[in-house]
């Protein structure tokens, strides 16, 4: 439907880094060099958002910060060069329908981001290239694939034409209520493919579907989804969902289904070394858009630790911490579903509102807690990696590493580390990220975050409230 700028043939891979604009870039050879300038972030900004109401009564270590604010400091950073969030070009630029510009502009988006920018051409030119696709968390990625799924799909063909794949049923409902607010000018119909979504002997007609892998397995299985018509398939966090030992073999299922000719888009804020060659083999000759080691952190989440005396002193810090300072609205994450449930029964105890949620809950009341929170009727979630990526809630400006994450041999996790402190300081907001650590073990595993990572997670005294106070009502603020 759109009329989309036509790219010449070829494989490109650029770095989020390179300022020149993707006309150039598109019209060079083959593979650029990624590697090619120093990287040098905006300073961070220095005031912080804080759009929530307070767990307590006092307002006294943040207050709201006034909605004009935000958006002269957003505007800041779209016009610097260095930011993620900047583009030299407008929405108008990027070859997009009309209809579609006017559901971005009625989402609030003046300008894209830099990854909307370089991702967006290379996505809609034809012949449709496949893509693998970087950007810092809260840079707007979703949109990116969300609009490319709304300009590919034919509205007089009733049958599904693009499938999103995401890591967990609380993203791929975001990805849904994206689809519809940028979609709500053309005639889409999308579908987000849960356990009953289509009755018995039914096939979904609808031109987009979002799931997981294992619904929309699901609904292959039964003949309730045709992918015959297939025309994009997207992988949201794509280096988790082609992670080997967890969603990998599903995703692959899928894949397996899904025409030859079909344009295959992986998009996430990690791509690790060890998921990089299955990536390349899941998405052949793909445009490529990378970030180097040193960019993969958001210059707006400042990250702090504390360091408990045991397990137990961990709890105490915690209440301690909440009943002291005024935050907005916070996750915390922790490793197993029975300390979720451990932590949340000491807080509501202690007169927080809290939620948590964890796999082993039912769907209705997954969704539940969520609405509850987005809707910032619950200030405080627990919640353990299941919602580690991609939920966007503007108004979290804490995020708590309770337990520091590691991988399934109990190994630093650097990759869900970003993801979770990623869910505070999205698309310019600041926010603070507090990190638990209570032995030497869980420290080093912290340091080894840290040094992978190349960033600075300062101190924060547990024997000192008013210093440890002093110094996140800073980063809170
Ligand atoms: N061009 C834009 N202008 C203003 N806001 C935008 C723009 N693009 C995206 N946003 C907003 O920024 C927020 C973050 O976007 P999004 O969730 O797509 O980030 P992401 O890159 O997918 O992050 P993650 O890696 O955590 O999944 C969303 O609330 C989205 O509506």
């Amino acid at each position: 439907m759109s009329e989309t700028p036509v790219v010449p043939r070829g494989q490109f891979s650029i770095s989020l880094d390179d300022n020149d604009n993707v006309s150039a870039i598109t019209s060079s050879i083959n593979k650029l060099s990624t590697e090619d300038k120093e990287s040098t972030h905006p300073a961070a900004a220095v005031t912080a958002v804080k759009p929530g109401t307070s767990t307590d009564l006092t307002e006294k270590d943040s207050k709201p910060e006034p909605e004009r604010e935000v958006e002269v400091r957003l505007a800041d950073l779209q016009a610097d060069p260095n930011s993620p969030l900047y583009s030299a070009k407008t929405f108008e630029e990027l070859g997009l329908h009309a209809n579609l510009l006017k559901g971005v502009y009625d989402m609030g988006f003046t300008k894209p981001s830099k990854i909307q920018e370089r991702a967006l051409p290379l996505l809609l030119a034809n012949p449709p290239r496949n893509m693998i696709g970087q950007s810092q968390s809260g840079t707007g990625k979703t949109a990116a694939f969300v609009l490319t799924m709304l300009s590919r799909v034919d509205y007089d063909l009733n049958q599904p034409q693009a499938l999103c794949l995401a890591p967990s049923r609380e993203l791929a409902r975001q990805i849904m209520d994206v689809i519809q607010q940028m979609g709500k000018y053309t005639p889409m119909k999308a579908v987000f493919a849960i356990k009953d979504s289509v009755g018995k002997g039914e096939t979904i007609d609808a031109h987009i579907v979002v799931g997981t892998p294992g619904t929309v397995s699901d609904l292959l299985r039964k003949r309730s989804l045709s992918l015959r018509s297939m025309k994009l398939f997207v992988l949201d966090e794509a280096d988790n969902m082609l992670d080997q030992q967890g969603l990998g073999d599903q995703s692959l299922r899928v894949k397996n289904s899904i025409p030859k000719d079909c344009q295959v888009v992986l998009f996430s804020a990690t791509f690790p070394e060890k998921v990089r060659t299955f990536a390349n083999r899941f998405a052949p000759q793909a445009n490529e858009i990378r970030l180097k080691a040193t960019e993969l952190t958001v210059d707006g989440i400042k990250q702090f630790y504390m360091d408990c005396k045991s397990v137990e002193h961990k709890v105490e810090v915690l209440a301690e911490l909440y009943s002291l300072m005024t935050i907005g609205q916070s996750i915390i994450f922790v490793k197993t579903r029975h300390t979720a449930e451990r932590i949340a029964a000491r807080m509501t105890k202690d007169g927080h509102s809290v939620v948590y949620l964890h796999g082993k809950l039912e769907s209705e009341q997954r969704d539940k807690v969520m609405d509850d929170f987005r809707d910032g009727k619950i200030k405080v979630l627990i919640t353990t990696n299941v919602i580690a990526r991609g939920i966007d809630i503007m108004q979290v400006n804490l995020v708590i590493n309770y337990d520091i994450p590691t991988d399934g041999n109990d190994r630093p996790d650097p990759e869900t580390y970003l993801h979770r402190i990623g869910r505070t300081g999205r698309f310019g907001r600041t926010g603070a990220s507090v990190n638990f650590t209570h032995d030497e073990e869980s420290y080093e595993k912290m340091k080894a975050i840290q040094d992978t990572l190349g960033c600075d997670i300062i101190k924060v005294p547990t024997d000192d409230w008013e210093d440890a106070r002093k110094i996140l009502k800073k980063a809170l603020r």
